[in-house]
């Protein structure tokens, strides 16, 4: 089944990065011998979107970490879709943990942004995970099911959305969901598609896995059959980052 998902490995540098750290990865996405069959996508803060994007080889994709729901108006600190393709950009994360936790987003806010990036254009990581209380109480597929119903419900086009599972105990803690862990999540997440979906999705759709994925660690959980590629926070700033991209290789 995994033969036909092309890996993909995103670096989510977060509100990480200053000019000259950004030309310094910059460098090691160029050096760095990227396996051609993985593709790589990396998001910058916004600020940077257009910086990144005029200096970096166009076979490596630029996505932004966020944006709104709508193309333009009054909602100040904001940014649209139609900017992003403004700037030549591909992609957008959406739903990240962060979003949701840290700044208060919610299931419905994040469909209705999953709706408005694809409408205008935008390819879109749409991630899913359960706090580690969650888990603890057994509702990780609950939870997890219930973000991704409200992706689902949004999407019209499957080709241009991939989803991330990252569990929010294992991000930026060090402590990585183990290779079953991972498998476990994804492939109940695949079945869930096949049925609320379709079996086509289901088996098209790219899953990437994300929590503290790091040089040491990738490839092991690369190897898991419903495990496409990474989402990858700390370790994508530095030249460990070309390590994870070749994890397949
Ligand atoms: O949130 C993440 C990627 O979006 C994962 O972050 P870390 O790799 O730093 O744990």
């Amino acid at each position: 089944m995994a033969g036909n998902r092309k890996f993909i490995v995103g670096g989510n540098w977060k509100m990480n990065g200053n000019k000259a750290s950004i030309n310094g990865i910059i460098q090691f996405l160029h050096e760095g011998e990227l396996d051609p069959s993985t593709e790589v996508v990396v998001a910058p803060p916004a600020v940077y979107l257009d910086y990144v994007r005029s200096n970096l080889d166009k076979k490596i994709g630029v996505a932004a970490q966020n944006c709104y729901k709508v193309e333009k108006g009054a909602f100040t600190g904001d940014i649209s879709p139609a900017m992003i393709k403004n700037v030549e950009c591909d992609w957008v994360i959406l739903g990240h943990s962060e979003r949701r936790h840290v700044f208060g987003e919610s299931d419905q806010l994040i469909g209705e942004k999953v709706k408005h990036a694809l409408e205008s254009g935008l390819k879109v990581i749409a991630c899913v995970g359960e706090k580690l209380d969650e888990r603890e109480a057994g509702l990780t597929e609950e939870v997890v099911f219930r973000q991704t119903k409200a992706i689902a419900d949004n999407v019209s086009d499957w080709d241009k959305v991939v989803i991330a599972y990252e569990p929010v105990w294992a991000i930026g803690t060090g402590k990585t969901a183990t290779p079953d862990q991972a498998q476990e999540v994804h492939a109940r997440l695949r079945q869930w598609l096949s049925e609320n979906v379709s079996p086509a999705v289901a088996s098209s759709v790219r899953i990437q896995y994300g929590g503290s994925v790091n040089a040491k660690n990738c490839r092991e959980l690369a190897e898991k059959e419903d495990v496409d590629g990474f989402l990858v926070g700390g370790a994508s700033l530095k030249p460990e980052f070309v390590t994870i991209v070749n994890a397949r290789k």
